[in-house]
C-alpha cells in the first residue's frame, strides 16, 4: 500500500514541483499517473523512496514511515520497491544476469551478489527463472548495453521479480520504445503485477496506453493532483482541466495533442 499526505517538493532553484499531493494506492492496485511535461510525475515517483528528498509531507509504503526512516531502513525500503524507470535503470557494463541478481541486494546484501559469477548457485538459479519469465534467458550472459530498449525494460521487470517487490514504480517505462515494443513491455508489466498482486504506480505519456491499461488514473498538473478516477468515468471537464496548466509548466507537444483528442472524443460521445 502507498499512502501520501501533503507531499511537496521544491528544487533548490525554487521550482515547486509538487504541491500538497494526497494519494492512496491500495495493495494490488495499479494506478496510471498522467500529466503534461513538467507536471511533477517523475519528481513524485522519485520522492516516494526519497531519491528526491520531499520538502514536506508524509509517505507510508507497506506500513513503513518513509520520511522517518533512518539510512538503514531507507535502504531496506528501496531494496524492496521495484523500479522500471526510463533512465537510472540497468548497469550497462555487467551482464544481464548480474543486473537481475542485483535485485536481491536489498534482501541479501552480500557483496557476492554484485556479479553473477560470484553469486550462489541458488541466487543464480532464481535470477535465471526471472529471466525466463520475461523471455530473456538466452540473453543472460550478454552485457546490458548490448540489448534493445524493450529488452532492457524486460530485464528491469525481471529485476523487480528478483527483488520480490510488493510495490513497483514505473516512470514512463515505454516512452523510448516503438509502439509494438511498448505494448509488449506494458503487457508483461501488467501481467506480472496481476500475477503477484503487486501495487503499481506507472507514469505514462500516451493516453492510448493509459486507456488500455489504466484502471485508475491520477493526473498531475503543475505539481498538484488534478484528478483521480476511473478513466471511463472521467468527465469532459475533468479532462479539459488538464489544459489549464500555466504556459510556463507545459510544453506544446505530442501528449498534449493526445489529451486533446480524448477531450474531443469524450465531448462528442464518440468511441474512445
Ligand atoms: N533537478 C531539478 N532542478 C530544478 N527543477 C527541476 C529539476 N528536475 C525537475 N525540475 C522541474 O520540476 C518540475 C517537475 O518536473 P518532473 O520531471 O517531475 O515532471 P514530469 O511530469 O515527470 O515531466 P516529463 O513528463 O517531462 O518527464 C518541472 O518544472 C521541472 O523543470
Amino acid at each position: 500500500m502507498v499512502s501520501v499526505r501533503g507531499l511537496a517538493h521544491q528544487y533548490p532553484d525554487g521550482t515547486r514541483a509538487l504541491r500538497g499531493i494526497d494519494l492512496d494506492v491500495a495493495t494490488g492496485e495499479a494506478v496510471v499517473l498522467l500529466g503534461h511535461n513538467a507536471s511533477g510525475k517523475s519528481t513524485l515517483l522519485k520522492a516516494l523512496t526519497r531519491l528526491i528528498e520531499p520538502t514536506e509531507g508524509a509517505i507510508t509504503l507497506d506500513g513503513t514511515n518513509v520520511i522517518a526512516a533512518g539510512p538503514r531502513d531507507l535502504r531496506t525500503v528501496r531494496g524492496r520497491v521495484g523500479t522500471v524507470f526510463q533512465s537510472i535503470n540497468l548497469v550497462d557494463q555487467v551482464s544481464v544476469l548480474s543486473n537481475v541478481i542485483h535485485g536481491s541486494l536489498g534482501r541479501q546484501s552480500s557483496p557476492r551478489n554484485w556479479f553473477a559469477w560470484m553469486a550462489s548457485s541458488a541466487t543464480r538459479d532464481e535470477a535465471m527463472e526471472c529471466l525466463e519469465r520475461v523471455g530473456l534467458a538466452p540473453f543472460a550472459s550478454r552485457r546490458a548495453d548490448q540489448l534493445s530498449g524493450g529488452q532492457r525494460q524486460r530485464v528491469a521487470i525481471a529485476r523487480v521479480l528478483m527483488q520480490r517487490s510488493r510495490i513497483v514504480l514505473a516512470d514512463e517505462p515505454v516512452a523510448a520504445l516503438d509502439p509494438r515494443a511498448g505494448r509488449e513491455v506494458m503487457d508483461l508489466l501488467w501481467q506480472i503485477v496481476a500475477e503477484h498482486e503487486l501495487t503499481l504506480v506507472c507514469s505514462l505519456h500516451q493516453l492510448e496506453l493509459a486507456e488500455s491499461y489504466g484502471d485508475r488514473v491520477v493526473a498531475l498538473q503543475n505539481g498538484r493532483l488534478l484528478l483521480d478516477g476511473r478513466i471511463g468515468d472521467l468527465s469532459r471537464a475533468d479532462l479539459a482541466g488538464l489544459y489549464a496548466a500555466d504556459a510556463g509548466s507545459a510544453r506544446a507537444d505530442e501528449p498534449a495533442a493526445e489529451l486533446g483528442d480524448l477531450v474531443d472524443r469524450a465531448a462528442s460521445g464518440g468511441p474512445r
